[in-house]
């Protein structure tokens, strides 16, 4: 890639083949989960990535002999004549954790830099989210870009269009019950129900994240198409057949996305399907944190840098040129 004349780090061919092998585990453990009549190491036919179909073979043939997570470069700017679409995580990435979902503030500088990056990508612009898009509004004050809520099972098109995954009554009732009762046998966690999907929060609890996990998975069959996201001390109960990588795709052939390079900006599990339909775009995936493995090619440290970097970019698309690379970042 080349920036402002300079040609920036790319992620060397070996570093992007241990990161596949690293994470097919946890992409053949999810699509096991979602297709349970398969054995996890044979699934027959293509595979897909989000809404994304892969020559299996491509996937499987990388066999690299590392045995250390290879280190990241921070992501580059756009350079002139780029035109990017953003697709932005919002726990983790944009806003820092807090103890309670409830608890995280929207400052109003993240609201203007998102506002004036809204404008400046001509409405190129989308939260890619595990919450409800009724929190999203509230959080981030009814904004007009598109938002993906409860990892894709709800969709809000950049023209206002919504669709959102049915599942009856009565079994949301049996998801939430199940989650309840979990989260009774460890004591600390928290309930969120986000009527579709239901999450158990560990956070104020973190000694139970591995015993709430494996009660979720133990109570997953009885859950009739409904499958576990895990991420930040967080293990959620959700209807299957969506992911982030199916709403970047989804809204990748819409407008205003259709044509632009997707970058996408993610810190935990569930955003590893968004990387991987940014990678197969030709896109620019972006892992928050230190979090391995990852399918990302480039990383920033916390919400801070991504503050930091997504206003650099914002003044290099403003003023159409470009001053230098993002210095700083990596793993470092
Ligand atoms: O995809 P995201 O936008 O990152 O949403 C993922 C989950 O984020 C929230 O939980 C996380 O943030 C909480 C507030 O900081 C924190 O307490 C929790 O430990 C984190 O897992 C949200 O509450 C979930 O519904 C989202 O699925």
């Amino acid at each position: 890639m080349n920036v402002g004349g300079k040609a920036t780090t790319a992620p060397r061919d070996a570093d992007v083949r241990l990161r596949f092998k690293l994470i097919k585990s946890a992409v053949m453990s999810s699509i096991h989960d979602s297709h349970p009549g398969h054995c996890r190491h044979r699934v027959k036919g293509p595979l897909h990535i989000g809404a994304v179909r892969l020559r299996r073979m491509s996937l499987l043939s990388f066999i690299p002999e590392m045995s250390v997570p290879p280190m990241l470069p921070a992501p580059p700017l756009p350079a002139p004549g780029d035109r990017w679409a953003l697709f932005l995580d919002v726990d983790g990435t944009l806003l820092p954790f807090a103890d309670r979902p409830e608890e995280v503030v929207v400052s109003d500088r993240l609201r203007v830099l998102l506002a004036d990056l809204y404008a400046t990508l001509d409405g190129a612009l989308a939260l890619v989210s595990g919450r409800g898009l009724v929190d999203l509004d509230r959080l981030f004050g009814a904004p007009p870009w598109a938002m993906a809520g409860l990892h894709g099972l709800q969709l809000r098109h950049a023209n206002g269009e919504m669709r959102e995954t049915r599942v009856s009554g009565s079994r949301r009732s049996l998801a939430l019950h199940t989650a309840e009762t979990i989260s009774r046998a460890h004591p600390g966690t928290l309930i969120e129900n986000k009527e579709l999907a239901v999450a158990i929060h560990s956070r104020t609890a973190p000694e139970h994240f591995e015993s709430v996990r494996h009660a979720v998975e133990t109570a997953l069959p009885q859950l009739h198409g409904y499958e576990m996201q895990a991420g930040n001390l967080v293990v959620e109960l959700k209807p299957e057949g969506m992911d982030k990588g199916k709403a970047v795709a989804e809204l990748m052939a819409s407008e205003p996305f259709a044509g632009r390079v997707p970058v996408y900006l993610g810190d935990d599990l569930t955003d590893e399907y968004g990387f991987a339909a940014t990678n197969l775009e030709n896109g620019l995936s972006v892992r928050v944190g230190s979090r391995e493995p990852s399918l990302a090619q480039y990383t920033l440290p916390g919400t801070d840098a991504v503050h930091a970097w997504l206003s650099r970019v914002l003044n290099v698309i403003k003023q159409g040129a470009h001053p230098h690379a993002y210095p700083s970042g990596g793993n470092a």
